[in-house]
């Protein structure tokens, strides 16, 4: 069933993280600028958070011991975030403290305000209710002990973890260079969106589309335009690429057709490690070296090169560019419709996917699943992820479906 001539998408993956290796040159920005970038080395918190016992809530600090249900005790001073309460506390006395303020010393349990009641003058509470040691009390080194790892290398810094970094204190933080990535199109075909159209062409989206993907994904873009399909231009943008990118990325030229120049310039120039992974849409993806500039062929279909973006050359970016943890989200849908599909190379089909009245997963299908087709990865917000040897799907199956990551968004 499986044609050996085609890699499977797993292998396909394996190999190009095994070959790929993550950039070593790092670089220090400030925390206004971090946001996005991955993390070089650990941080480790210089601080306790919080940084000294206080209050969780308005109430009065008192010594649980002493604050049993009856009991009447002297308020002796105000404690409120930022104005400690620093004096003794005599015996059944007790003081006024607000959310976040300091719990003064000889004191071990904060009473909330409506489990008391006070006198007129508010110079004396009743104690309600009984109240326990460590009661109300957020301890110092609760949230995040001093030494503790608190991010680690290779995560992608979201705004929680800027947040978490401000919320230390630390203004500066190490990160790995941004990987610089060329982006090209080949085809004869191809006008810039602005130009005109004469009989037999059309826009350029490929273009736009894959550099639209490498922006979000946080990389340097380098745009090299659109290249007429002739192997001496290919051949020299290829050439130029090497002297500053780590990557370059292509669309088109990669199939078997006598225009299809782009593979046969790597191979003279370069390496071309496989060609050709069992997916669908996808299946003529290229990748290899050219001295030490990393080369992804992507397919010219529209569909086909957004796919192998995603699918393929995303995982191994991230890599390069120093992120772990990569994982992709994945889900069991039924299939509300029948499902078109042949075996021999995995499938990513244009999905629509959402939860029914029971709370389940459906899923059906956004429409044509022709690569040239466009317009049907707009109507989608999955791929329905069918393996490579399975046939068709009958309507009530489960499937896997893969939620559009942030690229496609
Ligand atoms: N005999 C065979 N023909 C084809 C095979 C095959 O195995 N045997 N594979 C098919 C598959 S699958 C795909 S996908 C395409 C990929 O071909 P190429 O990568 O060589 O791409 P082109 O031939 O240059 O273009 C294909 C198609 O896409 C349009 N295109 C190209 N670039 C852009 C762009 N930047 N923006 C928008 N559209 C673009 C181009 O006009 C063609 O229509 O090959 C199949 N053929
Ligand atoms: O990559 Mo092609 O889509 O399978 O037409």
């Amino acid at each position: 069933m499986s044609n050996p001539s085609l890699m499977p998408v797993e292998q396909a993956l394996e190999n190009m993280l095994n070959t790929v290796s993550t950039i070593t040159d790092k670089e220090t920005v400030e925390l206004s600028e971090a946001l996005g970038r991955i993390l070089n080395r650990p941080v480790n918190s210089t601080l306790d958070v919080p940084g000294y016992d206080n209050s969780a809530m308005d109430g009065y600090a008192v010594r649980s011991s002493e604050a049993k249900k009856g009991s009447r005790l002297k308020v002796v001073g105000v404690a409120a975030a930022g104005h400690p309460y620093n004096d003794a506390i005599p015996e059944n006395g007790c003081v006024r403290i607000m959310t976040g303020a300091p719990i003064p010393d000889s004191v071990d349990a904060v009473i909330i305000q409506e489990n008391t009641e006070a006198n007129q003058d508010k110079s004396e509470i009743t104690v309600l209710q009984n109240v326990a040691e460590s009661d109300n009390i957020r301890r110092r080194g609760s949230d995040i002990a001093l030494g503790e790892e608190v991010i680690a290398t290779g995560t992608r810094l979201s705004p929680v973890d800027i947040g978490l970094l401000a919320s230390l204190g630390i203004e500066e933080v190490a990160v790995y260079r941004r990987p610089k990535i060329a982006v090209f199109s080949t085809g004869d075909e191809l006008v810039a969106p602005g130009g005109k159209l004469k009989s037999g062409q059309i826009f350029d989206s490929n273009r736009y589309l894959l550099l639209a993907m490498l922006e979000k994904m946080g990389v340097e873009v380098v745009n090299l335009g659109r290249l007429n399909d002739d192997l001496e231009a290919i051949s020299q943008a290829l050439q130029d690429a090497t002297q500053s990118c780590d990557a370059v990325i292509t669309s088109g030229g990669v199939s078997v057709g006598d225009a299809d120049f782009t593979k046969t310039a790597l191979e003279q120039l370069g390496s071309v490690s496989f060609w050709k992974v069992a997916m669908k849409p996808g299946k003529p993806f290229a990748f290899g070296k050219l001295k030490d500039t990393w080369f992804f062929g992507l397919p010219g279909n529209p569909v086909a090169a957004a796919v192998t973006m995603d699918q393929l050359t995303q995982p191994v970016l991230k890599h390069l560019a120093g992120e772990k943890h990569i994982s992709t989200e994945s889900y069991q849908a039924t299939a509300a419709e029948y499902l078109k599909k042949r075996p021999g190379r995995a499938d990513f089909q244009r999905g629509w996917f959402e939860q029914d009245n029971n709370g389940q997963l459906k899923v059906s299908s956004a429409g044509s699943q022709s690569s040239a087709v466009l317009s049907t990865l707009k109507r989608a917000n999955c791929f329905i992820r069918l393996e490579q040897d399975r046939g068709p799907v009958n309507a009530g199956e489960e499937v896997a479906i893969l939620p559009f990551s942030s690229l496609l968004r």
